[in-house]
């Protein structure tokens, strides 16, 4: 079952179509990479999708049920979750306190002041839990400030994985990242989501990367799909050789 899905979805900023009649559908498990040249249209199609912005024509559904113009956090609180380019971490808490904040306030949702005292115990082992398997767990207690940039990326994606959501987004998770780091990443960010049945939207302009971590690519270009399918064949597709991958 699609957990999102959007039917011809356009933004335009006056004169200019961002994003043009896109119709996309992502499935429970599935990793889906986001490729496209600058200025395609991505950042703009995952802000529609967070409710960053609203779309001009178009609708999307989300667990079976249309967001219309669902504000940014109410889409959250539904499981659409995105994680930032720019790592949300705070640099004062720990890191066993930044993940703590994510589960306490998707436990927020739904809980009263009284059983979030009681659930104090579980939080904390659930977030160094969390710590663990994304290979924090022994700096638990370092100051966010105290980890070098790839480890507040992994950070932020475990802040995000705590949100438990049903659609986690991530906007270039390993920009600004070193080589060998950008692979630790996503093997993290897969081996945890291969144990839900949660999906995975990843805008990426590292190709190896989108070969070796996406289920399925989608290719835009000026706002357009471009072509929507396995990496293998969306990679060597001509026209994303071409257009996305600089070949001539
Ligand atoms: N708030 C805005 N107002 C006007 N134009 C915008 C706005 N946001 C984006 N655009 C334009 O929309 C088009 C798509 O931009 P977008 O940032 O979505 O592309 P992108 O594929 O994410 O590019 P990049 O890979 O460089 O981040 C561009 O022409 C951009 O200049």
């Amino acid at each position: 079952m699609a957990v999102l899905q959007t039917k011809e979805l356009t933004k335009q900023f006056g004169e200019l179509t961002a994003v043009e009649e896109v119709d996309f559908q992502i499935e429970r498990g599935e990793i889906v990479g986001i490729i496209g040249p600058n200025g395609a249209g991505k950042t703009t199609f995952v802000n529609l999708l967070t409710g960053v912005l609203n779309a001009t024509v178009g609708d999307i559904i989300f667990g079976g049920e249309p967001l219309k113009n669902a504000p940014v956090h109410d889409r959250a609180n539904r499981g659409l979750v995105r994680s930032f380019q720019i790592p949300q971490v705070c640099d004062d808490l720990t890191l066993l306190e930044n993940v703590r904040s994510a589960i306490l306030s998707r436990e927020q949702r739904n809980s009263s002041l009284f059983s979030l005292l009681l659930w104090e115990d579980e939080s904390r082992s659930e977030a160094i839990e969390l710590l663990n398997e994304f290979g924090l767990g022994e700096r638990q207690n370092l100051s966010a400030e105290a980890i070098p940039h790839g480890d507040k990326k992994i950070l932020d994606v475990c802040m995000s994985v705590a949100m438990e959501p049903e659609l986690l987004i991530l906007d270039e998770p390993t920009s600004g990242v070193a080589t060998e780091n950008k692979h630790e990443i996503m093997k993290r960010l897969r081996n945890y989501f291969e144990t839900t049945d949660s999906a995975v939207l990843f805008i990426e302009h590292d190709m190896e990367l989108v070969a070796e971590y996406a289920d399925r690519v989608f290719a835009m270009d000026q706002g357009r799909k471009l072509i929507d399918g396995p990496p293998e064949e969306v990679l060597e597709d001509e026209t994303v050789k071409r257009r996305i991958r600089g070949e001539e």
